[in-house]
């Protein structure tokens, strides 16, 4: 089945536009991301990156256009679409007064594939430390290891995931992105870095501004 066609498509933005305190931060914004596909959203402090990623996953409704889970737009595909997201945010959802393992039993890991996923991002040892006394980077690390949980669900959205990680937390999670989508699995997230994978797309927000000058449409993006 072509990664471009319809059926096989996850995630499908159409011609969204978003405003917030009367500027338009982008508009005429459409992509198709099929399963196997990773899409990094670029653009400059303030230009919409975290708002776009906000409305991908349902928590901004006061956009225009469409966004389609399985070919199923929302709102109605909105409980289906949630079963199958991970998103982790600018602030990461991690809770200081807990420890790494109480943080990933929330989300609903059993000791065992906590203490695995703690491994993976180099956090053996500090399992039982409340996660208020770690590092930025650390918290962050605690964050990213449900990437690393077994059954991780299909689609992720990650907003500057690569934040405040030294060289090695960078490959780890880079590899892991790779093995995500050799999975199957697909990706949207934001970066001001540059992030190594194969086959990975970008959009610009800026080409989605509008200004009072032109009207940018970009067209139609298929990523996969
Ligand atoms: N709820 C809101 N109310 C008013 N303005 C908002 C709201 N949310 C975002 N904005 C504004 O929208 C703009 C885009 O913010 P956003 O956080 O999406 O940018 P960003 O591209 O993620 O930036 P950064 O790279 O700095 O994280 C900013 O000017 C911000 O102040």
């Amino acid at each position: 089945m072509p990664a471009n066609s319809e059926s096989h498509s996850l995630l499908q933005v159409r011609n969204l536009s978003c405003q917030r305190d009367g500027r338009r931060l982008f508009a005429g914004l459409s992509f198709t991301l099929p399963a196997s596909g990773a899409l990094q959203i670029e653009g400059a402090n303030g230009a919409g990156k975290t708002t776009l990623l906000r409305t991908l996953i349902g928590s901004a409704g006061d956009y225009d256009g469409q966004i389609l889970w399985d070919g199923r737009p929302f709102p109605a595909s909105l409980p289906q679409f949630r079963e199958s997201l991970l998103y982790i945010g600018h602030r990461a959802g991690v809770r200081g007064g807990l420890t790494p393992l109480e943080n990933l039993a929330w989300y609903g890991a059993n000791r065992s594939a906590a203490m695995q996923a703690l491994e993976q991002v180099d956090l053996f040892g500090f399992e039982d430390s409340l996660c208020q006394n770690l590092s930025a980077g650390q918290n962050r690390r605690v964050a990213l290891a449900r990437l690393f949980l077994p059954d991780a669900p299909s689609l992720w959205i990650l907003d500057e995931p690569l934040a405040a990680l030294d060289v090695a937390g960078v490959a780890a999670l880079q590899g892991q992105m790779a093995v995500h989508l050799s999975r199957g699995g697909a990706m949207v997230f934001t970066s001001h870095q540059p992030v190594a994978l194969a086959g990975l797309q970008g959009i610009q927000l800026a080409d989605f501004a509008v200004d009072e000058l032109a009207e940018s449409a970009g067209g139609e993006h298929v990523f996969g």
